[in-house]
């Protein structure tokens, strides 16, 4: 079976010595195409950094339209959240969509972010304008319209592609993502629009799957709720939607590309997925990180630092133990920066705590998520005072701080589409410590960049921490990775290339995508 990897970036054949001493190689940001090639694309998502984030989503987001505006016109579509209308950014008010269904007639709005990226606000106050988070309530209870809520998200896209929602612009290409945006590429093709379309899935195991009952009040057509479209063990998925119509599916590493097609990873959609990869639609195109992980520069940073220069590094390792009430050291110092959920592995993480405080180690988590998880790290903090100290929340500072300050990241997730958190610690000099699946195993160097251990158990993954603390006694090596892990080129301005060449395929353009598997 073949799935059409593009060129994602393949690490290096060279033995682990000889990559630990090859030379650092900067991206540099190419601007190949002239300001006529430059195509209209829009991004539709219910994440963005700067407005409001609950994990990688939001990064992607806001970093991939950026990298790609030295070649291509992107601009973003997002809910008016309490979040983004309050934002201190002026809203003007540029289009507007009739009622469909359920979904209440709304308004359009631009925003222009300082550094010129264009975002484009769906101004629906009864569906958008409420305390909490974009998917449920500060409980973590989802909103019970979340199915309204993003269908209306979806069908303005749409409207923004078919030129009925009153604006001036008119995209060539629409790029939708996760099980939010599904319903996107889907009435656009119901609408009999032939504007391609792209769809990214971040995390498979979330669906969007939502009773047959609400096809009415969406504005399903019939034709949609066939096995072969929406429908999902009776019900219909939302995330189908954007996999059975829209042109082309990406994901966000080529590993997991490969794996949603087996039944371990697949969350039900392996056989659908296999076939859009047999039919040569399916592509794993490894994430970015963008420039701002610069730790020489870095402002939320105590104290700034770079290869061989490890002074800074320390510092912000004493501003960490300080923050997490560690006790004062220089033993080995364990990180986790992390969404708390299941798929995460913070309870393989806890099972193997006991190892890194009996070895000298200490360990810092920050995160919030499950409230049963969050519980679980609490104690776990109350166990070994002065060796374990937990944050449940976030913020992106004390997240930054501890990428710089930490020796290690754990990172022992069940399955990972791509990740990033290894990425901004490779950046910032922490070794990562993680699961061989999905964008880990494409993004780690096991010995050279970070550890990767084969299985999700304690056992294979205390091995693996073992090594980690074992490097850590032999400061030449462990410098030498450092150095290592720092050069990784994981910057979003290398990363758009294969991005770049599926957009010129899809809109008729010389580049040619190449499948690799
Ligand atoms: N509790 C929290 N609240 C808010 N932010 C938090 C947080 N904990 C961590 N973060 C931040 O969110 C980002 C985490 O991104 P990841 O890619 O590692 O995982 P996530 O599972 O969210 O993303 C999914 O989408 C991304 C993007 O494609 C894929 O890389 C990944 O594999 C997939 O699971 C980092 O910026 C991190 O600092």
């Amino acid at each position: 079976m073949s799935i059409a990897a593009v060129n994602t970036r393949p690490l290096s054949r060279l033995n682990p010595l000889q990559r630990l001493g090859a030379p650092v190689e900067r991206p540099v940001l190419q601007l190949r195409s002239t300001q006529d090639d430059k195509k209209k694309i829009l991004f539709v998502t219910s994440e963005l950094t700067d407005l409001v984030k609950t994990g990688g989503l939001a990064d992607v987001s806001a970093a991939l339209p950026r990298a790609l505006a030295a070649r291509h016109d992107v601009r973003v579509l997002i809910p008016g959240y309490t979040q983004v209308m309050q934002c201190g950014e002026p809203i003007r008010i540029v289009g507007s969509v009739m009622s469909h269904g359920d979904l209440p007639a709304c308004k359009v709005g631009r925003l222009d972010m300082p550094d010129g990226l264009i975002i484009y606000v769906v101004i629906c106050p009864e569906l958008y304008e409420r305390d909490g988070l974009p998917y449920g309530d500060e409980h973590g209870n989802d909103w019970p319209d979340n199915p309204v809520r993003f269908a209306r998200l979806c069908m303005v896209a749409a409207d923004i592609a078919a030129c009925t929602a009153g604006i001036r612009w008119t995209p060539d290409l629409v790029h939708a993502h996760d099980w939010p945006t599904g319903l996107a590429p889907a009435y656009m093709h119901w609408r009999g629009l032939t504007t391609p379309s792209v769809f990214t899935i971040h995390n498979l195991a979330y669906q969007g799957n939502i009773d047959m009952s609400q096809r009415r009040a969406l504005g399903i057509p019939m034709e949609g709720c066939g096995p072969e479209r929406m429908e999902f063990y009776g019900a219909l998925s939302l995330l189908k939607a954007g996999i059975a119509y829209a042109n082309r599916i990406t994901t966000v590493s080529a590993t997991y590309a490969h794996e949603i097609t087996t039944p371990a990873f697949g969350c039900g959609m392996e056989g659908f997925l296999s076939l859009k990869a047999r039919q040569g639609l399916l592509s794993g195109l490894l994430n970015g990180i963008d420039e701002s992980w610069e730790p020489q520069s870095c402002q939320h940073l105590i104290s700034p630092f770079g290869p061989h220069d490890w002074a800074g590094k320390r510092a912000n390792a004493a501003h960490v133990r300080q923050l997490f009430g560690l006790d004062e050291g220089d033993g080995p110092l364990f990180s986790v920066v992390s969404r708390l959920v299941h798929q995460k592995g913070i309870d393989l993480t806890i099972a193997v705590a006991e190892t890194i405080v009996e070895r000298g180690g200490q360990l810092a988590i920050l995160g919030r998520g499950e409230p049963l998880i969050e519980d679980q790290v609490r104690r776990l903090a109350e166990r070994f005072p002065g060796r374990v100290g937990a944050h449940i929340g976030f913020n992106e500072t004390d997240a930054r701080r501890l990428f710089g300050g930490s020796d290690f990241l754990l990172m022992p997730s069940r399955y990972e589409p791509c990740g990033l958190s290894q990425m901004y610690a490779q950046r910032f000099a922490s070794l990562p410590i993680a699961h061989r699946t999905g964008g880990l195993a494409d993004s780690i160097d096991d010995g050279v960049t970070g550890f990767l251990f084969d299985d999700a158990t304690v056992e294979s993954y205390r091995r693996a921490v073992e090594r980690a603390l074992a490097v850590h006694q032999k400061p030449q090596l462990l410098n030498a990775m450092r150095c290592r892990a720092m050069s990784g080129g994981f910057f979003w301005s290398h990363a758009i290339e294969p991005y770049d060449r599926l957009y010129q395929q899809l809109l008729g353009g010389r580049r040619e995508v190449t499948a690799t598997i």
